[in-house]
């Protein structure tokens, strides 16, 4: 079948295209001279432009007619990429003005990942003109082309099978010396594209690569791209993604993280033209989220927030389905495959619903009890890896699962916290909050979160080492006001005191009107203790303090001692 722009053209030019598909081209060159004269006189009769793309083999896979200035390469992509990481196909057409390589044609290589990309120039009489070629280069940083310029056609002394034999040996050398690929990990590539500040997005960035960590991932690179106009089709513009491919292609990597949220178009069609799996910021949470939860609750939750993001970003073909659930998208909702259907999602959305439901009355009944104990209950709240499990360990010397990774903590814990004189809160630890929290996952922790209502104390830990600490302490409090959750009985605890300098400190903490603690230094929870004491058993405290104010006092000594249990 002759591909692209045939309508116009005689039968019997239609018949010679045909006869193209007959021949073959020697394994060791780039294109016969007969066979290019053959296409530069049938390109001059029938004027427009003919390409060829030939494996290498010699088999000619296409015969595609374009017009006078471009032909459209056909989808290529049931040829898989070689280790090397290039296709193993060839594009070699004609120039009808004998212009040289333009952008689209540079660009199919690029993106296509061609082993050469060729332009024979048709002279008036018909006969083959200048030849000029270009091909990848490989290079570990960036994508580099070389670009051959021959003023004959008839010069080009090229030994096909040698040159692309030795190309794709060094590409493929490259890879394995850069690459450790018997690590069957995710490798991931970030991508930024925002219109905001540059430490905004650096601090950003920084943080979804903790994220892809998180997700055990391995983060190959970043590319950041601050444009002036978003690209609605790809987010990023055409010749930043052009880059990517290039970069992702030279350091393996199977996966794109974008760090703003893509719609499913965007995704659909950025997996198509990279050929990689491609997720978004949500869905790489969502990711860690299933694997870390715990309880039949938290799973349910997140198998939730998982299907309701799918489920519109199930239009369109299989394919974008299969890459969604491929791999690292592919954990949580198990038995979803390319070929379940809406439907079906909707069914399981609801039963899960209704789960959740019956399992919330449990927790109704776990709350009540509690607040009938009538023991005041504490929550410590805070964005994810502000160390919210270390300080409760420590205050109730119990072992809630730790970790120096975000979302460590997926249900919530409640401990017992004793204070001198027998008096005694309940206090509970929460999943870590993040800057933009995916809207499907708010939803589905709400039921979670529903506890702190029934907290009279809130506190908010904040590590304090972080250098993007204030942005996180703006965005829990966002939370918390999505949450409907007043701000009076709020208590902000700057964290991981240990990690910042003595001589700030008083100082960070009075403008924030926080209480400095060090969660991995039981000494130092005395003026949190105080705190609480004082904002429970307010009575208590005149007789300890002259009833001055502690929030103000937070360079003082401890005045109490850890609780003993
Ligand atoms: N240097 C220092 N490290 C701390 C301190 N508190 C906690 N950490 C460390 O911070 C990391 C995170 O602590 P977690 O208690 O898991 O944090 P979290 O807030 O519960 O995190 P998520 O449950 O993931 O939201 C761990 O590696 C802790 O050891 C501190 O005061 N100083
Ligand atoms: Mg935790």
């Amino acid at each position: 079948m002759i591909e692209g722009k045939t309508s116009g053209l005689k039968a019997g030019q239609i018949k010679a295209l045909e006869r193209i598909y007959r021949r073959k081209v020697p394994a060791n060159e780039l294109i016969s001279a007969d066979l290019a004269r053959y296409l530069t006189e049938l390109s001059r009769d029938i004027e427009r432009q003919i390409g060829l793309i030939i494996d290498r083999a010699g088999v000619i896979h296409h015969v595609i007619v374009g017009d006078d200035r471009e032909i459209v390469i056909p989808d290529l992509s049931r040829f898989g990429l070689g280790r090397s990481g290039l296709r193993g196909l060839r594009c070699v057409h004609t120039h009808l003005k004998q212009e040289p390589l333009n952008q689209d044609d540079i660009a199919d290589l690029e993106l296509l990942r061609l082993d050469l990309m060729a332009a024979i120039g048709v002279c008036d009489d018909g006969l083959p003109g200048p030849l000029i070629y270009a091909h990848l280069l490989p290079t570990a940083d960036k994508a580099q082309i070389e670009t051959i310029h021959l003023s004959d056609f008839h010069r080009l002394k090229l030994d096909f099978s040698a040159f692309i034999q030795a190309l794709d040996q060094e590409m493929e050398g490259l890879v394995a010396e850069t690459i450790d690929l018997s690590d069957g990990r995710e490798r991931a590539l970030l991508i930024s594209v925002a219109q905001t500040g540059r430490e905004a997005v650096d601090a950003s960035m920084a943080e979804l690569e903790e994220l892809a960590r998180t997700a055990n991932l391995v983060v190959i690179d970043r590319v950041i791209q601050r444009p002036r106009q978003l690209n609605p089709r790809y987010l990023v513009g055409s010749g930043k993604l052009r880059e990517i491919i290039i970069r992702a292609l030279q350091q393996r990597a199977t996966l794109l993280v974008f760090d703003q949220d893509l719609n499913p178009n965007q995704i659909r069609s950025i997996s198509e033209i990279t050929e990689m799996k491609v997720i978004d910021r949500t869905q790489l949470i969502l990711d860690i989220f299933a694997r870390r939860a715990q309880s039949r609750d938290g799973k349910v939750q997140v198998e939730l927030a998982q299907l309701k993001y799918i489920l519109p970003r199930l239009t369109g073909k299989g394919t974008a389905m299969s890459r969604l659930m491929g791999g690292i998208g592919g954990r949580g909702p198990g038995e979803t495959k390319i070929e379940i259907d809406r439907r079906r999602i909707r069914d399981k959305i609801r039963r899960l619903e209704k789960q959740l439901d019956e399992l919330g009355r449990g927790r109704v009944q776990r709350r009540q009890k509690r607040i009938r104990a009538g023991l005041p209950i504490v929550s410590i709240v805070g964005y994810t890896n502000a160390g919210k499990s270390t300080l409760l360990n420590a205050l109730t010397q119990s072992d809630v699962f730790t970790e120096d990774l975000l979302f460590a903590t997926l249900d919530t814990a409640t401990r017992r916290l004793r204070f001198p004189l027998d008096r005694e809160v309940i206090i509970t630890d929460t999943v870590g909050f993040i800057r933009d929290l995916p809207e499907s996952l708010i939803g589905a922790f709400k039921a979670t979160l529903e506890e702190l209502e029934d907290a009279d104390l809130l506190l908010h830990l904040v590590d304090l080492s972080n250098p993007g600490y204030q942005q996180q302490i703006r965005a829990v409090e966002k939370i918390l006001a999505d949450l409907n959750l007043g701000t009076s009985k709020l208590l902000l605890v700057f964290n991981k005191t240990d990690q910042v300098s003595k001589e700030e400190l008083p100082h960070i903490c009075r403008r924030f009107n926080a209480i400095p603690v060090c969660a991995i230094d039981r000494s130092s929870f005395g003026p949190l203790l105080d705190e609480m004491q004082r904002r429970f058993w307010p009575e208590e405290m005149l007789t300890a303090d002259d009833g001055e104010s502690n929030e103000q006092d937070d360079s003082a000594p401890a005045k109490n001692q850890p609780p003993a249990l």
